[in-house]
Protein backbone atom coordinates (compact mmCIF):
# COMPACT_ATOMS: atom_id res chain seq x y z
CA UNK A 1 0.00 0.00 0.00
CA UNK A 2 1.23 3.56 0.64
CA UNK A 3 2.42 6.03 3.44
CA UNK A 4 -1.06 7.65 5.02
CA UNK A 5 -1.46 11.53 4.56
CA UNK A 6 -4.39 13.42 6.18
CA UNK A 7 -6.70 14.63 3.64
CA UNK A 8 -6.79 18.44 4.03
CA UNK A 9 -3.98 19.46 4.44
CA UNK A 10 -2.16 21.57 2.49
CA UNK A 11 1.10 20.23 1.92
CA UNK A 12 2.44 19.69 -1.56
CA UNK A 13 1.44 16.32 -2.60
CA UNK A 14 4.82 14.16 -3.52
CA UNK A 15 5.15 12.54 -6.90
CA UNK A 16 5.82 9.63 -4.93
CA UNK A 17 2.57 9.31 -3.18
CA UNK A 18 0.48 10.00 -5.92
CA UNK A 19 2.68 7.08 -7.48
CA UNK A 20 1.52 4.53 -4.81
CA UNK A 21 -2.46 5.83 -5.14
CA UNK A 22 -2.37 5.23 -9.04
CA UNK A 23 -0.55 1.84 -8.48
CA UNK A 24 -3.38 0.47 -6.00
CA UNK A 25 -5.76 2.00 -9.08
CA UNK A 26 -4.44 -0.19 -11.46
CA UNK A 27 -4.34 -2.41 -13.67
CA UNK A 28 -2.60 0.40 -16.24
CA UNK A 29 -1.23 -0.24 -19.84
CA UNK A 30 2.41 -0.76 -20.05
CA UNK A 31 4.15 2.54 -19.89
CA UNK A 32 5.95 2.44 -23.40
CA UNK A 33 5.79 4.14 -26.57
CA UNK A 34 3.76 0.99 -28.82
CA UNK A 35 1.05 0.98 -26.31
CA UNK A 36 -1.94 3.29 -25.78
CA UNK A 37 -0.96 6.28 -23.59
CA UNK A 38 -3.20 6.86 -20.31
CA UNK A 39 -5.74 9.82 -21.50
CA UNK A 40 -6.20 13.11 -18.61
CA UNK A 41 -8.77 15.37 -18.69
CA UNK A 42 -7.34 18.59 -18.14
CA UNK A 43 -9.64 21.75 -17.94
CA UNK A 44 -6.21 23.90 -17.14
CA UNK A 45 -7.48 25.02 -13.40
CA UNK A 46 -5.21 24.15 -10.35
CA UNK A 47 -6.67 20.55 -9.93
CA UNK A 48 -6.13 18.77 -13.61
CA UNK A 49 -2.83 21.08 -14.10
CA UNK A 50 -1.30 19.75 -10.76
CA UNK A 51 -3.03 16.24 -11.86
CA UNK A 52 -1.15 16.71 -15.11
CA UNK A 53 1.92 17.41 -13.47
CA UNK A 54 1.78 14.76 -11.27
CA UNK A 55 1.02 12.42 -13.92
CA UNK A 56 3.60 13.18 -16.02
CA UNK A 57 6.20 11.98 -13.13
CA UNK A 58 4.12 8.81 -12.71
CA UNK A 59 4.69 7.57 -16.01
CA UNK A 60 5.82 9.10 -19.70
CA UNK A 61 2.95 7.71 -22.14
CA UNK A 62 -0.09 9.90 -21.36
CA UNK A 63 -2.60 12.02 -23.30
CA UNK A 64 -4.07 15.28 -22.10
CA UNK A 65 -7.46 16.19 -23.34
CA UNK A 66 -8.40 19.87 -22.85
CA UNK A 67 -12.07 20.92 -23.68
CA UNK A 68 -12.74 24.48 -25.40
CA UNK A 69 -16.70 24.71 -24.96
CA UNK A 70 -16.28 27.83 -26.51
CA UNK A 71 -19.17 29.54 -24.25
CA UNK A 72 -16.64 32.43 -23.20
CA UNK A 73 -14.77 34.73 -25.36
CA UNK A 74 -11.39 34.21 -23.16
CA UNK A 75 -12.13 29.88 -23.32
CA UNK A 76 -10.12 29.51 -26.76
CA UNK A 77 -7.16 31.59 -25.17
CA UNK A 78 -7.19 29.84 -22.06
CA UNK A 79 -7.08 26.41 -23.67
CA UNK A 80 -4.53 27.65 -25.73
CA UNK A 81 -2.38 28.50 -22.54
CA UNK A 82 -3.21 25.38 -21.11
CA UNK A 83 -2.07 23.44 -24.16
CA UNK A 84 1.43 25.69 -23.66
CA UNK A 85 1.60 24.68 -20.33
CA UNK A 86 1.10 21.19 -20.84
CA UNK A 87 3.77 21.22 -23.46
CA UNK A 88 5.95 22.51 -21.27
CA UNK A 89 5.59 19.64 -18.94
CA UNK A 90 5.98 17.02 -21.20
CA UNK A 91 2.46 16.07 -22.04
CA UNK A 92 0.98 15.06 -25.02
CA UNK A 93 -2.38 17.18 -25.56
CA UNK A 94 -5.19 17.01 -27.56
CA UNK A 95 -7.30 20.19 -27.89
CA UNK A 96 -11.34 19.37 -28.53
CA UNK A 97 -13.43 22.27 -29.43
CA UNK A 98 -17.10 21.72 -29.03
CA UNK A 99 -18.94 24.46 -31.53
CA UNK A 100 -22.75 23.10 -30.83
CA UNK A 101 -23.18 24.13 -27.44
CA UNK A 102 -25.86 27.59 -26.59
CA UNK A 103 -25.73 29.13 -23.74
CA UNK A 104 -29.56 28.95 -21.90
CA UNK A 105 -31.24 26.48 -19.47
CA UNK A 106 -28.91 24.06 -17.50
CA UNK A 107 -26.11 24.72 -19.38
CA UNK A 108 -23.51 23.15 -17.36
CA UNK A 109 -25.05 20.20 -17.30
CA UNK A 110 -25.22 19.93 -21.16
CA UNK A 111 -21.53 21.31 -21.13
CA UNK A 112 -20.74 18.69 -18.88
CA UNK A 113 -22.60 15.74 -21.06
CA UNK A 114 -20.78 16.98 -24.56
CA UNK A 115 -17.12 17.49 -22.69
CA UNK A 116 -17.81 13.50 -21.92
CA UNK A 117 -18.79 12.72 -25.03
CA UNK A 118 -15.85 13.78 -26.74
CA UNK A 119 -13.38 13.12 -24.55
CA UNK A 120 -14.45 9.59 -24.58
CA UNK A 121 -15.03 9.79 -28.59
CA UNK A 122 -11.08 10.72 -28.33
CA UNK A 123 -10.29 7.79 -26.00
CA UNK A 124 -11.17 5.40 -28.16
CA UNK A 125 -9.58 6.89 -31.41
CA UNK A 126 -6.23 6.84 -29.43
CA UNK A 127 -7.26 3.66 -27.74
CA UNK A 128 -6.97 4.31 -24.01
CA UNK A 129 -8.63 2.80 -21.70
CA UNK A 130 -8.31 4.52 -18.97
CA UNK A 131 -8.98 8.61 -18.48
CA UNK A 132 -8.10 10.62 -15.46
CA UNK A 133 -10.33 13.36 -13.34
CA UNK A 134 -9.24 16.19 -11.31
CA UNK A 135 -11.68 15.78 -8.90
CA UNK A 136 -10.74 16.00 -5.49
CA UNK A 137 -11.52 16.19 -1.85
CA UNK A 138 -13.01 19.54 -1.33
CA UNK A 139 -15.37 18.44 -4.57
CA UNK A 140 -16.54 15.01 -2.86
CA UNK A 141 -16.92 17.10 0.38
CA UNK A 142 -19.13 19.65 -1.36
CA UNK A 143 -20.97 16.91 -3.42
CA UNK A 144 -21.64 14.81 -0.32
CA UNK A 145 -23.14 18.06 1.26
CA UNK A 146 -25.55 18.72 -1.28
CA UNK A 147 -26.80 15.60 -1.64
CA UNK A 148 -27.46 15.43 2.06
CA UNK A 149 -29.43 18.21 1.67
CA UNK A 150 -31.65 16.82 -1.23
CA UNK A 151 -32.11 13.80 0.65
CA UNK A 152 -30.27 11.15 -0.46
CA UNK A 153 -29.94 7.82 0.60
CA UNK A 154 -26.72 5.66 1.47
CA UNK A 155 -26.37 5.33 -2.32
CA UNK A 156 -26.16 9.11 -3.00
CA UNK A 157 -23.86 10.48 -0.12
CA UNK A 158 -21.65 8.09 -1.76
CA UNK A 159 -20.68 10.57 -4.07
CA UNK A 160 -18.30 10.01 -6.41
CA UNK A 161 -15.85 6.82 -6.48
CA UNK A 162 -12.27 6.32 -7.39
CA UNK A 163 -13.10 4.60 -10.28
CA UNK A 164 -16.17 4.18 -12.44
CA UNK A 165 -16.95 1.89 -15.18
CA UNK A 166 -18.41 3.47 -18.61
CA UNK A 167 -18.59 0.75 -21.83
CA UNK A 168 -15.61 2.67 -23.05
CA UNK A 169 -13.31 4.12 -20.75
CA UNK A 170 -12.69 3.57 -16.87
CA UNK A 171 -12.92 7.11 -15.42
CA UNK A 172 -10.31 7.16 -12.08
CA UNK A 173 -10.41 9.69 -9.68
CA UNK A 174 -6.77 10.02 -7.99
CA UNK A 175 -7.23 12.94 -6.19
CA UNK A 176 -9.81 12.14 -4.17
CA UNK A 177 -7.84 12.26 -0.87
CA UNK A 178 -6.38 15.64 -1.91
CA UNK A 179 -7.47 19.19 -1.00
CA UNK A 180 -7.72 21.83 -3.38
CA UNK A 181 -5.27 23.84 -1.36
CA UNK A 182 -2.84 20.68 -1.86
CA UNK A 183 -3.18 20.64 -5.51
CA UNK A 184 -2.49 24.32 -5.80
CA UNK A 185 0.73 24.24 -3.17
CA UNK A 186 1.98 21.35 -5.53
CA UNK A 187 2.06 23.94 -8.62
CA UNK A 188 3.15 26.77 -6.73
CA UNK A 189 6.35 24.18 -5.45
CA UNK A 190 6.78 23.46 -9.51
CA UNK A 191 6.43 26.83 -9.98
CA UNK A 192 3.26 26.17 -12.78
CA UNK A 193 0.83 28.54 -13.13
CA UNK A 194 -2.97 27.82 -13.63
CA UNK A 195 -6.53 29.34 -15.02
CA UNK A 196 -8.62 30.76 -12.52
CA UNK A 197 -12.30 29.77 -13.62
CA UNK A 198 -14.20 32.67 -12.89
CA UNK A 199 -17.75 30.69 -12.81
CA UNK A 200 -16.08 29.10 -9.51
CA UNK A 201 -16.48 32.30 -7.94
CA UNK A 202 -20.60 33.00 -9.26
CA UNK A 203 -22.44 32.96 -6.07
CA UNK A 204 -25.64 32.13 -8.36
CA UNK A 205 -24.03 28.23 -8.54
CA UNK A 206 -25.20 25.81 -5.68
CA UNK A 207 -21.74 24.39 -5.76
CA UNK A 208 -19.61 27.70 -5.46
CA UNK A 209 -22.28 28.72 -2.31
CA UNK A 210 -21.48 25.18 -0.74
CA UNK A 211 -17.95 25.65 -0.93
CA UNK A 212 -17.74 28.58 1.06
CA UNK A 213 -20.22 27.44 3.45
CA UNK A 214 -18.51 24.31 4.06
CA UNK A 215 -15.15 26.47 4.45
CA UNK A 216 -16.16 28.49 6.91
CA UNK A 217 -17.87 25.60 8.76
CA UNK A 218 -15.05 23.70 8.51
CA UNK A 219 -16.66 20.73 7.58
CA UNK A 220 -15.43 19.88 4.46
CA UNK A 221 -13.75 17.00 5.95
CA UNK A 222 -16.56 15.93 7.95
CA UNK A 223 -18.47 15.62 4.49
CA UNK A 224 -15.67 13.85 3.24
CA UNK A 225 -15.68 11.10 5.53
CA UNK A 226 -19.12 10.64 5.13
CA UNK A 227 -19.19 10.26 1.54
CA UNK A 228 -16.48 7.91 1.79
CA UNK A 229 -18.06 6.11 4.63
CA UNK A 230 -21.02 5.44 2.46
CA UNK A 231 -19.21 4.84 -0.61
CA UNK A 232 -17.20 1.81 1.65
CA UNK A 233 -20.78 0.34 2.33
CA UNK A 234 -21.52 0.50 -1.23
CA UNK A 235 -18.95 -1.11 -2.36
CA UNK A 236 -19.56 -4.00 -0.14
CA UNK A 237 -22.85 -4.27 -1.23
CA UNK A 238 -21.82 -3.89 -4.31
CA UNK A 239 -19.59 -6.80 -4.30
CA UNK A 240 -21.98 -9.05 -2.80
CA UNK A 241 -24.50 -8.04 -5.82
CA UNK A 242 -22.20 -8.76 -7.92
CA UNK A 243 -21.42 -11.92 -7.13
CA UNK A 244 -24.97 -12.77 -6.99
CA UNK A 245 -25.40 -11.73 -10.60
CA UNK A 246 -22.80 -13.76 -12.00
CA UNK A 247 -23.88 -17.25 -10.22
CA UNK A 248 -27.73 -16.29 -11.37
CA UNK A 249 -27.90 -14.40 -14.60
CA UNK A 250 -26.96 -15.10 -17.79
CA UNK A 251 -27.03 -12.14 -20.50
CA UNK A 252 -27.64 -12.88 -23.77
CA UNK A 253 -25.95 -11.03 -26.80
CA UNK A 254 -29.92 -10.66 -27.97
CA UNK A 255 -30.52 -7.99 -25.04
CA UNK A 256 -32.31 -10.15 -22.79
CA UNK A 257 -31.41 -11.99 -19.28
CA UNK A 258 -32.05 -14.78 -17.58
CA UNK A 259 -32.57 -14.68 -14.24
CA UNK A 260 -32.76 -18.35 -12.74
CA UNK A 261 -36.21 -19.86 -11.33
CA UNK A 262 -36.02 -17.23 -8.97
CA UNK A 263 -36.36 -13.47 -8.44
CA UNK A 264 -32.56 -11.64 -7.53
CA UNK A 265 -32.74 -9.31 -5.05
CA UNK A 266 -34.07 -5.96 -5.84
CA UNK A 267 -30.62 -4.21 -6.53
CA UNK A 268 -29.45 -7.37 -9.04
CA UNK A 269 -32.58 -6.51 -10.83
CA UNK A 270 -32.21 -2.89 -10.72
CA UNK A 271 -28.71 -3.39 -12.21
CA UNK A 272 -30.37 -6.02 -14.85
CA UNK A 273 -32.94 -3.47 -15.89
CA UNK A 274 -30.89 -0.54 -16.23
CA UNK A 275 -28.80 -3.02 -18.41
CA UNK A 276 -31.95 -4.37 -20.83
CA UNK A 277 -33.55 -1.24 -20.67
CA UNK A 278 -30.31 0.88 -22.18
CA UNK A 279 -30.76 3.03 -19.11
CA UNK A 280 -28.15 5.39 -17.82
CA UNK A 281 -30.01 5.88 -14.40
CA UNK A 282 -31.25 3.34 -11.78
CA UNK A 283 -35.17 2.59 -12.09
CA UNK A 284 -37.13 3.96 -9.10
CA UNK A 285 -35.64 1.50 -6.24
CA UNK A 286 -39.26 1.51 -4.77
CA UNK A 287 -40.80 0.20 -8.01
CA UNK A 288 -38.13 -2.21 -8.43
CA UNK A 289 -38.62 -3.76 -4.65
CA UNK A 290 -42.68 -4.19 -5.68
CA UNK A 291 -42.04 -6.01 -8.75
CA UNK A 292 -39.84 -8.36 -6.49
CA UNK A 293 -41.97 -8.49 -3.51
CA UNK A 294 -44.93 -9.57 -6.01
CA UNK A 295 -42.85 -11.92 -7.94
CA UNK A 296 -45.14 -11.07 -10.77
CA UNK A 297 -44.46 -10.48 -14.74
CA UNK A 298 -44.29 -7.03 -14.67
CA UNK A 299 -43.43 -4.00 -17.15
CA UNK A 300 -41.04 -1.61 -15.85
CA UNK A 301 -38.84 0.94 -16.94
CA UNK A 302 -38.68 0.19 -20.91
CA UNK A 303 -37.91 -3.86 -19.37
CA UNK A 304 -40.06 -6.45 -19.62
CA UNK A 305 -40.27 -9.18 -16.59
CA UNK A 306 -41.59 -12.72 -17.93
CA UNK A 307 -41.56 -15.94 -17.32
CA UNK A 308 -40.53 -18.90 -19.86
CA UNK A 309 -39.62 -22.53 -19.17
CA UNK A 310 -39.55 -22.23 -15.25
CA UNK A 311 -36.94 -19.24 -15.65
CA UNK A 312 -37.39 -15.94 -15.43
CA UNK A 313 -36.45 -13.03 -18.08
CA UNK A 314 -35.93 -9.47 -18.82
CA UNK A 315 -36.49 -8.61 -21.85
CA UNK A 316 -36.92 -5.24 -23.59
CA UNK A 317 -40.05 -4.12 -23.95
CA UNK A 318 -41.55 -3.94 -27.18
CA UNK A 319 -43.15 -0.44 -26.95
CA UNK A 320 -40.17 1.32 -25.47
CA UNK A 321 -38.19 0.44 -28.13
CA UNK A 322 -36.43 3.17 -29.81
CA UNK A 323 -38.08 5.00 -33.48
CA UNK A 324 -36.12 3.29 -36.71
CA UNK A 325 -32.66 5.35 -37.10
CA UNK A 326 -30.76 5.48 -40.67
CA UNK A 327 -28.49 2.69 -40.89
CA UNK A 328 -24.72 3.51 -41.44
CA UNK A 329 -21.64 1.96 -39.84
CA UNK A 330 -21.27 2.80 -36.04
CA UNK A 331 -25.08 3.53 -35.51
CA UNK A 332 -26.38 3.17 -31.93
CA UNK A 333 -30.05 2.29 -32.11
CA UNK A 334 -32.39 2.14 -29.00
CA UNK A 335 -29.47 3.06 -26.83
CA UNK A 336 -28.26 -0.55 -26.63
CA UNK A 337 -27.02 -1.83 -30.17
CA UNK A 338 -24.06 -0.64 -32.24
CA UNK A 339 -23.97 -1.43 -35.56
CA UNK A 340 -21.42 -3.19 -37.84
CA UNK A 341 -21.97 -3.22 -41.41
CA UNK A 342 -19.95 -2.78 -44.59
CA UNK A 343 -20.69 0.51 -46.48
CA UNK A 344 -21.70 -1.59 -49.54
CA UNK A 345 -24.38 -3.32 -48.01
CA UNK A 346 -25.87 -0.03 -46.37
CA UNK A 347 -27.68 1.64 -49.99
CA UNK A 348 -29.65 4.26 -49.31
CA UNK A 349 -33.05 3.78 -47.25
CA UNK A 350 -31.82 1.36 -44.95
CA UNK A 351 -33.44 1.70 -41.86
CA UNK A 352 -32.62 -0.28 -38.55
CA UNK A 353 -35.94 -1.24 -36.14
CA UNK A 354 -37.03 -3.31 -34.22
CA UNK A 355 -37.36 -6.73 -36.12
CA UNK A 356 -41.34 -6.90 -34.37
CA UNK A 357 -43.58 -9.36 -34.50
CA UNK A 358 -43.68 -10.66 -38.63
CA UNK A 359 -40.54 -13.18 -37.69
CA UNK A 360 -41.90 -17.05 -39.13
CA UNK A 361 -40.94 -19.54 -35.96
CA UNK A 362 -38.37 -21.43 -37.73
CA UNK A 363 -36.31 -18.50 -38.12
CA UNK A 364 -36.86 -17.39 -33.90
CA UNK A 365 -34.42 -20.23 -33.31
CA UNK A 366 -36.91 -21.68 -30.60
CA UNK A 367 -36.93 -18.30 -28.57
CA UNK A 368 -39.95 -16.72 -28.28
CA UNK A 369 -41.73 -14.11 -30.46
CA UNK A 370 -42.11 -11.88 -27.08
CA UNK A 371 -38.28 -12.05 -27.05
CA UNK A 372 -37.92 -11.64 -30.95
CA UNK A 373 -39.40 -8.43 -31.55
CA UNK A 374 -37.56 -6.01 -29.84
CA UNK A 375 -34.52 -6.99 -31.44
CA UNK A 376 -32.88 -5.01 -33.78
CA UNK A 377 -33.10 -5.64 -37.49
CA UNK A 378 -32.25 -3.99 -41.26
CA UNK A 379 -35.41 -2.64 -42.90
CA UNK A 380 -35.42 -1.59 -46.38
CA UNK A 381 -38.15 -0.43 -48.72
CA UNK A 382 -41.08 -1.35 -45.63
CA UNK A 383 -39.60 -4.75 -45.92
CA UNK A 384 -37.62 -6.53 -42.97
CA UNK A 385 -34.31 -7.83 -44.71
CA UNK A 386 -32.27 -9.23 -41.89
CA UNK A 387 -31.58 -9.62 -38.19
CA UNK A 388 -28.12 -10.57 -37.83
CA UNK A 389 -28.85 -11.97 -33.97
CA UNK A 390 -30.96 -14.59 -36.12
CA UNK A 391 -28.83 -15.15 -38.56
CA UNK A 392 -31.65 -14.11 -40.66
CA UNK A 393 -31.53 -12.64 -44.03
CA UNK A 394 -33.85 -11.94 -46.52
CA UNK A 395 -31.43 -12.84 -49.03
CA UNK A 396 -27.56 -13.40 -49.06
CA UNK A 397 -27.30 -9.53 -50.79
CA UNK A 398 -28.03 -8.91 -46.87
CA UNK A 399 -25.51 -11.00 -45.35
CA UNK A 400 -22.57 -9.26 -43.25
CA UNK A 401 -24.42 -7.12 -41.09
CA UNK A 402 -24.10 -7.62 -36.97
CA UNK A 403 -25.02 -5.94 -33.98
CA UNK A 404 -22.74 -5.25 -30.94
CA UNK A 405 -24.78 -5.27 -27.76
CA UNK A 406 -23.49 -2.25 -25.78
CA UNK A 407 -25.87 -0.72 -22.95
CA UNK A 408 -24.46 2.65 -21.81
CA UNK A 409 -24.23 0.88 -18.48
CA UNK A 410 -23.34 -2.66 -17.97
CA UNK A 411 -24.65 -4.34 -14.93
CA UNK A 412 -20.91 -5.37 -14.23
CA UNK A 413 -20.33 -1.76 -14.14
CA UNK A 414 -21.68 -1.96 -10.28
CA UNK A 415 -18.97 -2.22 -7.86
CA UNK A 416 -18.08 1.62 -8.75
CA UNK A 417 -17.11 2.62 -5.47
CA UNK A 418 -13.43 1.49 -5.07
CA UNK A 419 -12.44 3.51 -1.14
CA UNK A 420 -11.78 1.72 2.05
CA UNK A 421 -13.03 2.78 5.41
CA UNK A 422 -12.17 6.49 6.74
CA UNK A 423 -10.67 6.30 10.29
CA UNK A 424 -10.52 9.52 11.88
CA UNK A 425 -8.35 11.98 9.91
CA UNK A 426 -5.93 9.08 8.37
CA UNK A 427 -6.62 8.56 4.80
CA UNK A 428 -6.32 5.37 4.26
CA UNK A 429 -6.89 4.97 0.57
CA UNK A 430 -8.67 3.20 -2.47
CA UNK A 431 -8.97 -0.10 -2.95
CA UNK A 432 -5.95 -2.18 -5.38
N1 LIG B 1 -12.80 21.93 -20.10
C1 LIG B 1 -12.34 20.78 -19.64
N2 LIG B 1 -11.45 20.07 -20.37
C2 LIG B 1 -10.96 18.89 -19.93
N3 LIG B 1 -11.30 18.35 -18.74
C3 LIG B 1 -12.16 19.01 -17.96
C4 LIG B 1 -12.73 20.26 -18.36
N4 LIG B 1 -13.54 20.68 -17.37
C5 LIG B 1 -13.50 19.75 -16.40
N5 LIG B 1 -12.65 18.75 -16.73
C6 LIG B 1 -12.31 17.53 -15.93
O1 LIG B 1 -13.31 17.31 -14.97
C7 LIG B 1 -12.78 17.46 -13.65
C8 LIG B 1 -13.82 18.07 -12.77
O2 LIG B 1 -14.07 19.38 -13.19
P1 LIG B 1 -15.33 20.17 -12.69
O3 LIG B 1 -15.50 19.92 -11.22
O4 LIG B 1 -15.28 21.55 -13.20
O5 LIG B 1 -16.34 19.37 -13.55
P2 LIG B 1 -17.84 19.08 -13.36
O6 LIG B 1 -18.56 19.85 -14.39
O7 LIG B 1 -18.19 19.23 -11.95
O8 LIG B 1 -17.78 17.58 -13.87
P3 LIG B 1 -18.21 16.25 -13.14
O9 LIG B 1 -19.57 15.91 -13.56
O10 LIG B 1 -17.22 15.25 -13.69
O11 LIG B 1 -18.12 16.47 -11.67
C9 LIG B 1 -11.54 18.33 -13.86
O12 LIG B 1 -10.62 18.18 -12.81
C10 LIG B 1 -11.02 17.79 -15.16
O13 LIG B 1 -10.34 16.57 -14.96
Amino acid sequence: MFAHRPVFSDQPVSPEWFAAVLQSLGPWVEDSPGQAPVALAVSGGGDSLALAWLARRWRRNLLALVVDHGLRPESAAEAQLTLERLAHMDVPARLITLTDLAKGPAIAARARTARYARMVEACQQAGCVDLLLGHQADDQAETAWMRSNAGSGPDGLAAMGWISHTPDVRLVRPLLGVSRAALRNTLRKAGQAWVDDPSNLDMKAERVRVRFALHEGGLSEQFWCLAMDAGWQRMERDKANAASLARTCAFYPQGWVGLGAALPEPAVLSAVIRTVGGLRYPPAPAAVERVCKKGEAATLAGTRLVRWRDEWFLIREQAGVAAPVAASPGVVWDGRFVLHAPSALLRCGVYVGAAGYGLPRKTRGGWPALFCAGLPALWWQGQLVCVPHLGWSLSADWDGAFFDFRPPVPATGMGVYGCKKVHNKDYVGPVG
